[in-house]
């Protein structure tokens, strides 16, 4: 057996060195990079942090940089021009995503939106989402739901800041606001999605944020099975029986809430988006083949899409506020200048925030939920005076370009002030500021991203005086991030609660 394995590698090693050899004679000019081996590329240099990982190799090659993950070309790009080029110059030919192993059982095949090739099978779908599920109409159509939800999650704080306290005779009691915040993103995407909160019970006893959470996880590690396609079927890393395990909980659980709305006799004035898609399934109307597994697709990534996104980007922003308590002071003064103590400020309030507003640019400046665009070139292309090959993988690296020294001052430091006399903005327009991503292939839930994040981060300000529990200073707070598919905070976030309202 020794024997057998031996010449196998050894086959192996000849086939790649060959291989190699081969390519010199028709080398084109590529990006610096480190250096590589044999058969892994750079697959050995990875740790547990692939967006810490490559921040520093990008320091150190430059704004673009090669590398070869197995068998993939892999290009990184980090800085705003090169972005410009990826995104808008050649967004034609890089619009599509690279081959995830591990995603075909979660997405029904590829039926989905974020992990779909582009082609006319996702030109539709993206249509189709974005007209019928992410419209303006259809997003305002959920604004009271958001009310009524924020408001459950705001006094139940308050409960916890004013009775419990007091009725234990701690005077003040810490809330979990990674908890809370996870838990109201979570119910505001399935009323949404499919018009009720998720139960645990609906689900297997590991529950549903878990799955939804468990889902994530498994699309971000780097499987070698995308690295080396003769090696998926082996799935070394038991990636894709886990992600098949998942899916046999949540196919269930999908198919039960498409029946329920299939069988549903009442006419909902406020149709929920599995209503929606039953509708267009229904209706025969769409030019492509839309059944079943594509409204299971969509539901979960719609789920999947928002829930970890909203929730981490909204930690993230109250983590800053924490750590900078002036700011916190300065954002509670505007929200009393233009909202005031008497009333909850409201979405219609937003666009009148700016200091909010600069807040939030910043906080997704240096928390950047998805910091890493996994792009895939569709033809041969020249970036610069660098060549890229059909198939290869392109990652653009919004980590490092938010905190390009040429665009960015201070670059570590929390300053919502830099955006005091910059237009710069988040919606794709200004390339070194790229948290919804740009062009084709951009975040199409941004607009409803931008009201939750906003909103909630709003009225907590607003409707509590914040402190870091056990007496810590802001300086001590931990910011560790948890490298995944959404990068989160690595502890959760614990606050002191003190209701500062007037009314009740
Ligand atoms: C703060 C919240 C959010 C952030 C930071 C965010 C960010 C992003 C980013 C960076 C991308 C990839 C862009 C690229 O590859 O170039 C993306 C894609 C996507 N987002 Fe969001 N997103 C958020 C919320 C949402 C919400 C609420 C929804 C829907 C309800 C959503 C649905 C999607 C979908 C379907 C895609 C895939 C689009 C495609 O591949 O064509 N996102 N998002």
């Amino acid at each position: 057996m020794a024997f057998v394995w031996a010449t196998l590698i050894l086959a192996l090693i000849v086939f790649f060195i060959f291989y190699e050899l081969l390519n010199i004679k028709n080398k084109k000019k590529l990006p610096p990079g480190p250096k590589g081996i044999p058969i892994l590329g750079h697959l050995h240099l990875l740790g547990e942090n692939l967006t810490q990982d490559l921040h520093k190799f990008s320091l150190k090659y430059g704004p673009i940089i090669y590398m070869k993950f197995g068998l993939v070309p892999t290009y990184v790009i980090s800085s705003p021009q090169s972005a410009e080029k990826i995104l808008k110059t050649y967004d034609h030919i890089f619009a599509s995503r690279p081959h995830s192993e591990t995603s075909q059982y979660i997405s029904y095949g590829q039926r989905n939106l974020i992990f779909s090739k582009h082609g006319a099978y996702w030109r539709n779908m993206r249509k189709l989402c974005t007209v019928h599920l992410l419209s303006n109409m259809k997003i305002n159509s959920f604004q009271s739901t958001r009310s009524e939800e924020i408001d459950i999650m705001i006094k139940s704080i308050k409960e916890i800041a004013q009775g419990q306290g007091q009725s234990q005779g701690q005077g003040h009691v810490e809330v979990d606001l990674s908890a809370q915040v996870s838990k109201l993103t979570a119910n505001l995407s399935c009323l949404m999605v499919f018009g009720k909160k998720f139960t645990d019970e609906d689900l297997d006893k590991r529950g549903f944020k878990y799955l939804v959470q468990e889902v994530t996880t498994l699309a971000a590690t780097p499987n070698l099975g995308d690295f080396f396609p003769f090696l998926g079927v082996i799935d070394l890393q038991g990636l894709t029986r886990r992600m098949k395990d998942t899916s046999k909980v949540l196919d269930p659980f999908v198919e039960k809430i498409i029946d329920e709305h299939v069988n549903a006799k009442d006419h909902k004035k406020n149709k929920d988006f599995v209503d929606t898609m039953m509708d267009i399934m229904q209706s025969g109307e769409v030019e492509f083949q839309f059944d079943r597994r594509h409204v299971k697709a969509v539901m979960l990534d719609m789920l999947v899409a928002s829930i970890g996104t909203s929730s981490s980007s909204i930690e993230w922003m109250l983590s800053e506020l924490l750590k900078n308590p002036d700011i916190m002071k300065k954002l509670q003064k505007e929200l009393e200048e233009v909202v005031g103590l008497n009333r909850m400020v409201e979405e219609s309030d937003l666009e009148n925030l700016k200091y909010l507003n600069m807040v939030f640019k910043e906080s997704f400046r240096l928390h950047v939920a998805a910091p890493l665009l996994l792009h895939e070139a569709m033809e041969d292309c020249m970036v610069d005076d660098f060549y890229v090959k059909k198939g290869s993988q392109v990652i653009v690296n919004a980590y490092t370009i938010h905190r390009d020294p040429n665009f960015w001052t201070n670059a570590d430091k929390f300053l919502p002030e830099r955006f005091l006399e910059s237009n710069v903005d988040v919606r794709g327009r200004d390339y070194q500021l790229l948290p919804f991503g740009s062009g084709r292939r951009s975040c199409p839930g941004m607009q409803l991203a931008l009201i939750i994040v906003r909103l909630v981060v709003a009225q907590l300000v607003q409707c509590f005086d914040w402190e870091l529990p056990n007496e810590m200073q802001p300086k001590d707070l931990d910011m560790t991030e948890q490298f995944g598919m959404v990068t989160g905070r690595a502890s959760h976030l614990m606050a002191v609660p003190t209701y500062r309202l007037q009314h009740n």
